[in-house]
């Protein structure tokens, strides 16, 4: 036990899919493993241990920001020993031809900063994926129709964006979605020698305005699902 994570030792799978939204874990979980037992609620941050095609996975939410990521994978990794991490998350589209409900799979996530910046002093860090993941995901999204997009993505700590000249260096420099963890998550992936990766739909669009509901981001993205778990047993 950790001071977020009730789960026993042994629990938590070497592998595991991590949405920000504790209800996108349930979903997850409901829809895609069988025997899944639910191993956390401390502080409403669900997750559930099951079988996916013979494999054990983990599908817990890591809530929302770098921060909370951070709490729950140095948790994951340091005290449970989760080997790979494939975030599954919502995105806002940053080019034109990044349409809502695409997936995009993340190289690499610029920053103004993560959790662990202060480690870094003056080194402007590049975190990276798991090749291995990366082209294991690229595979498994070629055999859907969803388009799928291969690049870099902006890690923010905003939600509601006030800058809107960072907004448009990251369009003009091709960076392909916004969203809130993924930096982090490579980060700490690198430190502790673990493979991570993270696979998200669009659910907005920075330059349309496009913003699907709620309950849609909680229960409508399977193909990223499915992507993250053929790429984590590939
Ligand atoms: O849908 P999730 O996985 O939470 O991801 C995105 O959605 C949240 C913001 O709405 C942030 O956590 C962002 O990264
Ligand atoms: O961080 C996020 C996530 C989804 N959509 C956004 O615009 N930003």
């Amino acid at each position: 036990m950790t001071p977020h994570i009730a789960a026993k030792p042994g629990d938590i799978a070497e592998t595991v899919l991590m949405p920000g939204d504790p209800y996108r874990a349930k979903w997850a979980a409901e829809t895609y493993l069988t025997d899944a037992v639910c191993i956390n609620e401390v502080r409403g941050m669900l997750g559930f241990t099951g079988m996916w095609n013979g494999n054990r996975v983990t599908i817990m939410g890591s809530g929302m920001g770098m921060p909370s990521m951070s709490i729950y994978a140095n948790e994951l990794m340091k005290d449970y020993g989760a080997q790979t991490i494939i975030r599954i998350g919502s995105c806002g589209g940053m080019q034109d031809d990044v349409k809502v409900r695409d997936v995009v799979l993340a190289m690499t996530a610029t920053s103004t900063g993560t959790p662990s910046s202060t480690i870094f002093r003056e080194i402007d860090y590049a975190p990276v994926c798991d090749f291995g993941l990366l082209q294991a995901a690229y595979a498994a999204s070629q055999k859907r129709d969803t388009p799928t997009h291969v690049g870099s993505i902006y890690s923010s700590d905003t939600f509601y964006a006030e800058r809107n000249d960072l907004t448009e260096q990251m369009i003009r420099h091709g960076v392909l979605a916004v969203e809130m963890e993924a930096a982090e998550l490579y980060i700490l992936a690198a430190r502790y020698k673990r493979r991570a990766l993270a696979v998200m739909t669009v659910s907005d669009h920075i330059i349309t305005g496009e913003s699907l509901p709620s309950d849609q981001r909680e229960r409508t993205f399977g193909d990223m699902v499915e992507i993250a778990l053929e790429a984590a047993f590939a």
